[in-house]
C-alpha cells in the first residue's frame, strides 16, 4: 500500500452536489484519465463515487465521507459511522479531519476503530504543526496538509503551505502528505523535494469550472 503511493501524484476527483460533474460516472471518468495520465491514487469522496471508482480503476483510493453535524466544525468522515461507509464502499485508506475543532466524536476512537475494526489505513487531515504531531501520537499512518486555509487559525496561510509541510517533515516519523491548493506542476516538485511522501492535486485538475474561471480571470487581468 504505502510504496506504489511513494513519490507520486495522487488525484482528488471529487464534485460535491453543487458542482457540474457531481455523479459517480464523472468522477469515474475523472479517475481513469487520471491513472491513464500516471496517478499513482485516487482520492474521492462518499460512497457512490468510490464504489464506482474501484469498478474502474485498480488505484489504492484515500476515500473520504465530507458530512457536518450540526454544532460541529470538523466536516471530513467526522463519526466511526461515515469512516465504516468509506470502507464498505472500497477505500484503501479512510481520510479524517484531524484538526482541533469541535467534532461529534473523540478523534482518537475514530482512529482506533477505523485501523482496529475495519482494517484500513488513517490519513489525518490537518492545519497545523501541533495537530500533525497529535495525529502522529495517537497513530494516524499519514498526516498531510490538507486543512491548511481552511481554520480559523489558518486562515491567512500561504497557499500551498509549503511552510506547514517542512516543519511537519522535519518532526514527524509518519509519512507527510502534501495537499491542498497545489495547482503548478512545480509546485508539486518542490512539495516532493521538501520531503512530502506523495502529492495530492484535486481542483487543478477535476474542477473544470473552476481552471475555465481561472483563465477567464487570466485573460482580464492587466
Ligand atoms: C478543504 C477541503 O474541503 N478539501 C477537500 C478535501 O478532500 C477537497 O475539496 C480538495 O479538493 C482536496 O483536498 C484537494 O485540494 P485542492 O483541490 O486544493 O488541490
Amino acid at each position: 500500500m504505502m510504496k506504489p503511493l511513494e513519490g507520486g501524484l495522487v488525484v482528488s476527483c471529487q464534485a460535491l452536489e453543487d458542482e457540474p460533474l457531481h455523479g459517480p460516472m464523472h468522477m469515474a471518468a475523472m479517475a481513469i484519465a487520471a491513472k491513464e495520465g500516471g496517478a499513482v491514487g485516487i482520492r474521492a469522496n462518499g460512497s457512490a463515487d468510490i464504489q464506482e471508482i474501484k469498478r474502474y480503476v485498480d488505484l489504492p483510493v484515500i476515500g473520504i465521507l465530507k458530512k457536518r453535524y450540526p454544532g460541529c466544525d470538523a466536516f471530513i468522515t467526522p463519526t466511526k459511522a461515515d469512516a465504516k461507509l468509506v470502507a464498505e464502499a472500497g477505500a484503501d485508506i479512510v481520510s479524517i479531519d484531524a484538526t482541533n475543532v469541535s467534532r461529534p466524536e473523540k478523534l482518537e476512537e475514530l482512529v482506533h476503530y477505523i485501523q482496529e475494526d475495519l482494517g484500513k489505513r488513517v490519513m489525518a487531515d490537518i492545519a497545523t504543526l501541533e495537530e500533525g504531531i497529535h495525529a502522529e501520537k495517537i497513530g494516524c499512518d499519514f498526516v498531510g496538509t490538507t486543512l491548511s486555509g481552511y481554520t480559523a487559525e489558518t486562515k491567512d496561510r500561504e497557499r500551498p503551505d509549503f511552510g506547514l509541510l517542512e516543519k511537519l517533515v522535519q518532526q514527524l516519523a509518519v509519512p507527510v502528505v502534501a495537499e491542498g491548493n497545489i495547482s503548478l506542476p512545480a509546485q508539486a516538485k518542490k512539495a516532493l523535494e521538501l520531503g512530502a511522501f506523495f502529492v495530492v492535486v484535486g481542483t487543478a485538475i477535476t474542477r473544470p469550472q473552476l481552471i475555465t474561471k481561472k483563465f477567464v480571470e487570466g485573460m482580464r487581468s492587466s
